[in-house]
Parts: structure tokens; C-alpha cells; sequence
């Protein structure tokens, strides 16, 4: 079985694949290092011959995490590593080894799957739009605070914006303007995620017409499926750029 990981700021996603690497065994969101080994540890039959992984976090906690399942399940992670260029696709970066590993594989998955001009957005901790033209070209990208940012700076930086997730998830059933606090904050970040979406698709709009596919992807793209509606959600994107980018055999 291989284990995959795609360990981003706020959390790891993580899933396994039977040995074909096509077949879904398991898979899970966790928020720490111990929730995963655990979370694997429930896994019935699991037997892990391959381990691949993308980390945005430090090269400390990578290593941390590498060793801990090494430790626990005798298992070598292969990581992403930065690249310039790639299956088709020229990172766009000053310096390549700048761009979010986590960008760069959601990239070479969405230029593959397209096979043409794509804008890339990807909703986690932050939210991220990359530009890759029709000849695999990135053109540089975006970086601006996702939901769970928006909304962490309202509540540390205010004195009265207090509420708990629950009413949160339940606010965001609808975007009229919001009637108490909860609504008023949850509708509108995302509205600014929304608008941030629509200026990305102008821009792309200028550089392309009308001949380009438009990805969404990380934990909060749901948010904004509605003012896409042409977009692929695939949230797995960064899985499908990481068996490329670290193929096993
Ligand atoms: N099962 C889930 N567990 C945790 N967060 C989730 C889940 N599904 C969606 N989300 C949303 O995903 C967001 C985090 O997105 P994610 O792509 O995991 O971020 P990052 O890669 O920066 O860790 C959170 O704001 C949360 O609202
Ligand atoms: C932009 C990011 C913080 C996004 O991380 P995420 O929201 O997926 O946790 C990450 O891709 C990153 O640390 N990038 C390095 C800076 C850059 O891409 O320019
Ligand atoms: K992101």
C-alpha cells in the first residue's frame, strides 16, 4: 500500500492507496502529527510498502514527520522536491525554489488533466491562484489569507467577534447580509474570496479568452463553486501532481 501526504499549514491530508495506486483504502484530515499516526494506526490491514509526501511546513517538521513514520511503520517518505521545470510545466518564480510545493503540484496535476491553459486556485490556511499558459508556461501567481485567516484575524483583533464553528458552518447556508455577527463575518470572507475569484478569472479572461480550465481546489474551495460554476472542483489536486512528481518506481 502507498501512503500519500499533503501536509499544508493548517492540516495533513492524508490517504492510502492500494499497491496499483488507483484502489482508495483509507484516507482522513488531521490536524497534527499524532492524529495521523493514530489515525493510521486504525487503519484494519494496513500494510504500507511506499510513503510519499508534500510538506509546506518547516524542513524541522517535515523531518519530524518523516521520522515518526519511519518509526512507526518502517516506511521511507519520498518528498516532493522543487523543480524548474516539470512534465510539461516551466516554474514561473524568480528563484524556483520559492514557490509552495504545494502550488507547484496542484499545478503539474491541473496542467496534466487540462492539457492547456489553466488558472489554478487553491483555498487552505492561504488562498493561491496560479496562472499556467497553453505551452506549460506558469506566468506567477497569487497569495492572499484564506477563510481561516480572514476569520482568525477578526476574532484576535477585535474585542466582540466571538463565536463557535457550529453557528459558523450554519451561517454560511446562505449570503444575505448578515442579521447577527457570525453571519455578517462568515458572508464576508466569503464574499472577498468570492471577489478575489472573479478578478483572477478576468485576468485570466485577458490573457486567454475564453480557452482556459479553471481548477479549484484545497478545504474551503466549496465556498466559492457557486461563482465558478464552469470550474473542475478536484480536490485531490495535489495528489495527482505528487505521483508525478515522485513516482515510485
Ligand atoms: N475535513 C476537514 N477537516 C478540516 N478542515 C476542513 C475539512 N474539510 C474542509 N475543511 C476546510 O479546509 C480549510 C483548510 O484547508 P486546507 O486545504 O486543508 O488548508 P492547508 O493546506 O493550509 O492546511 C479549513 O478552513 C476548513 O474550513
Ligand atoms: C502560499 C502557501 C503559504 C500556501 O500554503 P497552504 O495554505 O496550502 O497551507 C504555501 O504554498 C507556501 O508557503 N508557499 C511559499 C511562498 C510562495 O509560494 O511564494
Ligand atoms: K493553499
Amino acid at each position: 500500500m502507498i501512503l500519500e501526504l499533503d501536509c499544508g499549514n493548517s492540516f495533513i491530508k492524508w490517504r492510502v492507496l492500494h499497491a496499483d495506486a488507483t484502489h482508495l483504502v483509507a484516507e482522513g484530515v488531521v490536524d497534527s502529527d499524532l492524529a495521523l499516526l493514530d489515525g493510521l494506526r486504525g487503519c484494519a490491514g494496513l500494510d504500507l510498502k511506499h510513503c510519499r509526501l508534500v510538506s509546506v511546513r518547516t524542513n524541522d517538521e517535515t523531518a519530524a514527520l518523516v521520522k515518526a513514520l519511519a518509526d512507526a511503520f518502517g516506511v521511507v517518505a519520498l518528498c516532493a522536491a522543487p523543480s524548474r521545470a516539470m512534465s510539461g510545466v516551466e516554474n514561473g518564480y524568480e528563484d524556483f525554489q520559492r514557490l509552495g510545493l504545494d502550488r507547484w503540484l496542484a499545478m503539474l496535476g491541473a496542467y496534466h488533466l487540462a492539457a492547456g491553459a489553466c488558472l489554478v486556485l487553491d483555498f487552505g490556511t492561504a488562498l493561491t491562484a496560479d496562472f499556467i499558459a497553453a505551452d506549460g508556461k506558469h506566468l506567477g501567481g497569487f497569495i492572499c489569507p484564506g477563510m481561516p485567516l480572514m476569520r482568525h484575524q477578526l476574532r484576535t483583533h477585535t474585542r466582540r467577534i466571538r463565536y463557535d464553528d457550529v453557528a459558523a458552518t450554519r451561517a454560511l447556508e446562505s449570503f444575505a447580509p448578515g442579521r447577527n455577527t457570525v453571519e455578517a463575518v462568515e458572508r464576508g470572507c466569503s464574499l472577498m474570496l468570492r471577489g478575489f475569484v472573479l478578478t483572477q478569472l478576468e485576468l485570466a479572461r485577458e490573457y486567454w479568452g475564453e480557452g482556459f480550465t479553471v481548477f479549484l481546489t484545497g478545504g474551503d474551495a466549496d465556498l466559492v463553486s457557486g461563482v465558478v460554476p464552469q470550474a473542475r472542483v478536484v480536490p485531490d489536486l495535489v495528489f495527482v501532481g505528487l505521483a508525478m512528481a515522485c513516482p515510485l518506481s
